[in-house]
């Protein structure tokens, strides 16, 4: 028995979840000897993976043999490709996303799946729902009215099975909308197989043929499924289709984030239509700052450089991405400056090898988070109180990239965010007195930090402490500061200010991911 059929494969089992043998010669091989078959619809399934949040997506291709709807699911994810071919729930965790009729061989598929083979498991360029979009696009659709009777009479190797006669005088739009639903009503007859759907607001369909086709008339009615012409892609509303990632673009207004392909193509449940009841989902802010921290590392970083790492939440992610890479053996030769003893420390955990200016003062690049950043790219920094070891080894970067999600984007400077200065202990209160008191940071109002460095949040009653053994004082302002360039420079010529946060024209790029996905802005 070829690999990969259902009794060696793990149902369910998908790469992202770490498969260990990669498949592809198995799957090449298990399609070209199923080379006449003929697939009949082509989905894309997606089933949560990760906190109910990412969804890893399953690519299925649907045929009949010996009168059994079976699927051949194909999973691609870092660990190569797998697959499964059997008449068992394609996933059983899973729902439908996309979903059209087709006629395609297993030798074409074959061929498509070829054409990309060659091609490294990407996060942000080739994951597995940039890989099922690729496959899913690459077949035209075909209305055949092929519905679900005349299915019955269909069999592998058979293109060429006439509509059944009961469609005789049914006009042709209720066909093909009633063929739109029919397929997820046929996972549930038993003469298909034990294929449950999942048919939002429908979690019990009625077996029997009758009422199949009643309700998929209904559904087609009520969900307003689409009549629309054969050849063009159509996708059913998202309360017909949980987590329609098109059907929710098209319904999600503004709330939220609107499509996987806004965010890069990184897999996203964008919304769930449930009982009538829409259970929007967006990525997590920490999610978030995991892509734009990987995308970095990904685009900027290569073998035999210096880079400068960042700190705070954000950048956290870059480091953990150099450190992968190191290990994996795709970066080599990286020698990196931490800009905080916690940067160091996850960096040393990470094995990457670790320099200060004194030995190395040239970087490549440096990448690190902001707490706010203006449409000049000027930044607010040292929210996390590592403001000058930030900015010293920053400065001495060829290319500073900002990494950021959305909510760090703002009009002014200063409103949305204490600016951080570290000052020494010395005489601290008469130096915020000299601080308030400077003209381009009018009506400022500064605040010693209190308690943990890493927050600006009054957690204890000691001033904190930055690495460098000085204070941190926060800048609450109510407008925007009109001048930072200004502001920056009477800080810094304000005696016991060692440097502070307003990190102005220094900024190469920044990648910020959004509902509108990930931009690089420079
Ligand atoms: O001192 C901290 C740094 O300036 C951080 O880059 C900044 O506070 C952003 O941190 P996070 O990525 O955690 O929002």
């Amino acid at each position: 028995m070829l690999p990969g059929s259902e009794s060696t494969a793990a149902a369910g089992a998908s790469c992202s979840s770490g498969v260990e043998i990669d498949q592809t010669e198995a799957l090449l091989q298990h399609l070209a000897m199923k080379g006449s078959i003929c697939f009949h619809h082509i989905a894309v399934w997606h089933q949560a993976s990760w906190m109910g949040v990412v969804d890893h997506h399953t690519l299925v291709y649907e045929y009949f043999s010996e009168r059994r709807l079976r699927s051949l699911k194909i999973d691609w994810g870092k660990d190569g490709f797998f697959f499964a071919d059997g008449s068992e729930d394609p996933c059983p965790a899973g729902d439908v996303l996309s979903r059209k009729m087709c006629r395609v061989t297993g030798m074409e598929v074959c061929q498509q799946l070829e054409r990309v083979t060659w091609k490294k498991y990407d996060l942000m360029k080739w994951n597995c729902q940039q890989f099922c979009r690729h496959m899913f696009e690459q077949v035209p659709e075909v209305y055949t009215g092929s519905g679900i009777f005349s299915r019955y009479f269909q069999d592998e190797g058979d293109r060429t099975s006439p509509p059944a006669p009961i469609f005789v005088g049914v006009a042709p739009s209720f066909i093909r909308a009633m063929c739109k639903c029919e397929t997820l009503f046929a996972y549930e007859n038993p003469k298909h197989g034990s294929i449950k759907p999942r048919l939002a607001n429908s979690p019990a369909m009625a077996p029997s043929t009758s009422s199949m086709v009643l309700g998929a008339a209904a559904t087609a009615w009520f969900t307003g499924l689409a009549f629309t012409a054969p050849g063009q892609v159509r996708t059913a509303p998202a309360q017909a289709r949980p987590g329609n990632v098109r059907g929710a673009r098209a319904q999600s207004g503004s709330t939220g984030f609107s499509g996987a392909t806004a965010l890069g193509g990184v897999c996203v449940t964008m919304a769930l239509a449930r009982g009538g009841k829409s259970m929007r989902k967006a990525l997590s802010q920490d999610e978030l700052k995991k892509m734009v921290g990987y995308k970095a590392v990904d685009d900027y970083v290569q073998s035999g450089t210096v880079i400068g790492l960042g700190t705070g939440s954000t950048a956290a992610f870059a480091v953990e991405r150099v450190g992968e890479k190191l290990k994996s053996g795709e970066l080599k030769d990286i020698i990196a400056i931490p800009t905080s003893i916690r940067t160091q420390e996850q960096a040393e955990s990470l094995g990457i090898p670790l320099a200060t200016l004194d030995t190395h003062s040239d970087l490549d690049v440096a990448i690190d988070g902001a707490d706010e950043v203006d449409p000049a790219l000027n930044l607010v920094k040292g929210g996390g109180g590592a403001l000058f070891r930030e900015k010293i080894v920053e400065m001495c970067a060829k290319k500073f990239i900002v990494i950021v999600d959305e909510s760090k984007l703002c009009d002014g400077l200063g409103p949305g965010f204490p600016v951080p200065v570290e000052i020494v202990p010395f005489c601290h209160e008469h130096t915020m007195r000299k601080i308030a008191s400077l003209p381009a940071l009018k009506g400022c109002e500064p605040v010693l930090r209190l308690g943990d460095v890493a927050n600006n949040q009054p957690d204890g009653d000691e001033p904190a402490v930055t690495d460098n053994g000085n204070y941190i004082v926060d800048l609450k302002f109510t407008s925007p500061i009109s001048d930072p360039v200004a502001a920056g420079e009477q800080l810094k010529a304000t005696v016991g200010v060692v440097d502070h946060g307003l990190f102005t024209s220094m900024t190469t790029a920044c990648i910020i991911a959004g509902k509108e996905g990930i931009i690089v802005k420079d």
